[in-house]
């Protein structure tokens, strides 16, 4: 006969043996209480931990801007406040996107005095389209010639990026200044690339025993290339042509579609040294055109506020918006240095104009509608520079007419920003909060001075 207990056999187990001592009695007692005291610690950590992710505000942010407004900037510096240490271990990937860079400024001198070449040989009388090139000396042909080299550095470098760097509009094996080197934001390039370099953490430290044949043969020939490209680079006729080539300001106004602001041309000796290790203003500065859309997540506690996770999508180009809803913020990036500029794939349109319309079409988007706006008229810094420099904004915004063109009385750029906020004002479908600031987010931690 079988005997079936009304207990169950967890509180079986868990019963006290049947000839338990009283001391036996009193150690299992103060056991259980301990372990109680222990479970409820747990509990009350993980109550806390729930608590905690409840109050954590998730901020979604959209960046956009036209191509080479600053968003991809802007992004950088705020990982820079938030994430330093992800920051500097992705010096080693950034160091091969700074010497791209020069080389790429490189190729664009290279490319004027071609042109001038072929003016020599074909003079013509000046158009605008027709700029009329001094006459190359000896020395520079022979620079020419001995910076050759550098196509294998460029076709050497963007091969160990690939396939997550292109070059746009270029056949493979070629080099030529119209192209910019981009990477699609869903690639993981930085990581694809620490990986490469056998380091995972992506830092520099033991970097050279792992570096790629390819890469380290790359750095010597710009190593051994610097006196050439410092010589190319200060050479005066080299100045006069790329102002006839329209990528410096000359006389008459120059119509910059790429210019060397930022270029690394300035600090050569430094960043093709063999112990070269890029700063954080350097992998600010470093150009890396985005495709595609990237999303990045940070967590940001100021003070005693709530902390905020941040998910903000850095949008390349930024030329359709129509499926970003729910956002809270847009950051808008109005690069107001580019008003003698036109668009690089369009040489009709004038940079800030096509800046005003894309504004326009966000602000008036009934998608965006219930999204704040939050305007960084940037790159404040060069347009300091240009305007120092005699540029005038009244020969490009004709409305500006015969106001002040100084920089430091700030009426171009009051001027600027009334603009922009007209246009929220006149094509907002809903009533929103609208801050707009003055930025140079090339400035590190920039955020933090207001
Ligand atoms: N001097 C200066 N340069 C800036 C500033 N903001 C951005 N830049 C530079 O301008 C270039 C373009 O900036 P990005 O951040 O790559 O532009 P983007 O808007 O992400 O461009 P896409 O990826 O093409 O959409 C880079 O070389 C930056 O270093 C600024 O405030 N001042
Ligand atoms: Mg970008």
């Amino acid at each position: 006969m079988t005997v079936v207990s009304d207990i169950d056999p967890l509180t079986l187990a868990l019963q006290p043996p049947p000839d338990e001592t009283p001391e036996a009695r009193e150690a299992r007692l103060q056991r259980e209480r301990e372990a109680k005291k222990r479970s409820d610690l747990i509990d009350e950590e993980l109550n806390r931990q729930r608590n905690a992710e409840k109050s954590v505000k998730s901020v979604k942010i959209l960046l956009l801007g036209q191509s080479e407004s600053g968003k991809s900037t802007t992004l950088k510096n705020f990982q820079l406040i938030n994430s330093p240490k992800a920051f500097k271990a992705e010096r080693a990937s950034w160091r091969v996107v700074v010497h791209l860079n020069v080389v790429r400024s490189i190729h664009l001198i290279l490319d004027a005095l071609t042109a001038a070449e072929v003016f020599a040989a074909h003079p013509r009388p000046y158009s605008p389209d027709n700029p009329v090139y001094p006459a190359l000396t000896p020395e520079l042909l022979g620079l020419k010639l001995r910076l050759i080299p550098l196509q294998q550095v460029e076709i050497a470098l963007l091969g160990k990026l690939s396939p997550h760097a292109t070059l746009k509009n270029e056949a493979p094996g070629e080099v030529s200044s119209a192209a910019e080197v981009s990477v699609h934001s869903a690639m993981p390039w930085k990581t694809a690339f620490s990986r490469l370099l056998n380091n995972v953490r992506g830092s520099l430290d033991g970097l050279e025993a792992n570096e790629p044949q390819e890469c380290r043969e790359a750095r010597q020939i710009l190593h051994a290339s610097s006196e050439y490209m410092i010589c190319l680079w200060n050479d005066p006729i080299v100045k006069e042509v790329l102002k006839a080539h329209h990528l410096l300001s000359g006389s008459p106004p120059a119509r910059f579609v790429r210019s060397f602001y930022n270029s690394f041309l300035d600090a050569i000796q430094r960043v093709t040294s063999l112990s070269y290790e890029p700063t954080n203003d350097d992998i600010l500065r470093a150009r890396l055109k985005t495709l595609g859309v990237s999303e990045h997540q940070f967590s940001l506690k100021t003070g005693n506020m709530v902390p905020h996770n941040w998910i903000v999508y850095d949008v390349g180009g930024a030329r359709s918006v129509p499926y970003f809803d729910h956002m809270q913020a847009i950051i808008f990036l109005a690069p107001l240095s580019c008003f003698d500029q036109v668009l690089a794939e369009d040489d009709r349109v004038n940079r800030l104009e096509d800046s005003m319309l894309l504004w326009k079409i966000i602000v008036s988007s009934p998608l965006l509608k219930n999204s704040n706006l939050i305007l960084f008229l940037n790159k404040c810094d060069i347009l300091r520079t240009k305007l120092t420099s005699g540029i005038k904004l009244s020969d490009y915004v004709t409305s500006y007419a015969d106001r002040p063109n100084d920089f430091e009385n700030c009426s171009q750029c009051e001027y600027l920003k009334k603009k922009f906020a007209g246009i929220v004002k006149n094509y907002s479908p809903s009533s929103r909060a609208y801050y707009s600031y003055f930025t140079s987010v090339i400035v590190s931690r920039c955020f933090l001075r207001w």
